[in-house]
């Protein structure tokens, strides 16, 4: 089995809706994402040959989802009223609207699902929301222990 991972990064603000505690309240953070493919085969043609994919293109794409979200603040939906929402627009602040908590578990669901969207046989997908903490997330049971970082 091949494996290979890209990182990204990206900065920005969010809070925890209903949570008792700091974090409801705005705060920013610089995520780290990492993303994990692996296959059993390397391309045996052309450009590719002996890779899984080209890292140029995976960094690429994972750069590209984490672009989306950089600078931004990033709220779950239902969570922010209409008229603040309309406030921070009028300000020209740029707002990313998510449909769950963002929480480092719940982003790195979402960074496996949307590399997986783009054909990328995802493994794993960690988020570190601090140096200290961060999730994964992954689709199989196996390796429970051995895949933990
Ligand atoms: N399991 C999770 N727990 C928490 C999450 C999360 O995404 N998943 N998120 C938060 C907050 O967003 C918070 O920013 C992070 O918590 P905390 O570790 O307290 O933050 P710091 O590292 O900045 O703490 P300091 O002790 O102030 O340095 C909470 N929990």
């Amino acid at each position: 089995m091949y494996q290979l991972k890209t990182e990204a990064d990206f900065d920005s603000a969010h809070f925890l809706s209903g949570y008792t505690g700091k974090c409801s309240n705005i705060h920013g953070h610089r995520w780290h994402v990492e993303i994990e493919i692996e296959s059993r085969k390397l391309e045996k043609n052309g450009q590719e040959r002996g890779m899984l994919v080209d890292f140029g293109d995976l960094k690429k794409d994972l750069k590209e989802l984490a672009d989306s979200m950089d600078h931004t603040l990033i709220y779950e939906e239902n969570t922010l009223r209409p008229k603040t929402l309309e406030a921070l627009d009028e300000e020209g602040f740029h707002l990313v609207k998510v449909p769950f908590r963002p929480t480092a578990e719940n982003f790195s669901e979402y960074f496996f699902r949307k590399m997986k969207e783009k054909g990328y046989p995802v493994k794993r997908a960690v988020v570190y929301e601090t140096p200290n903490n961060c999730a994964a997330y992954r689709e199989t049971e196996e390796e429970t222990e051995a895949a933990w970082l």
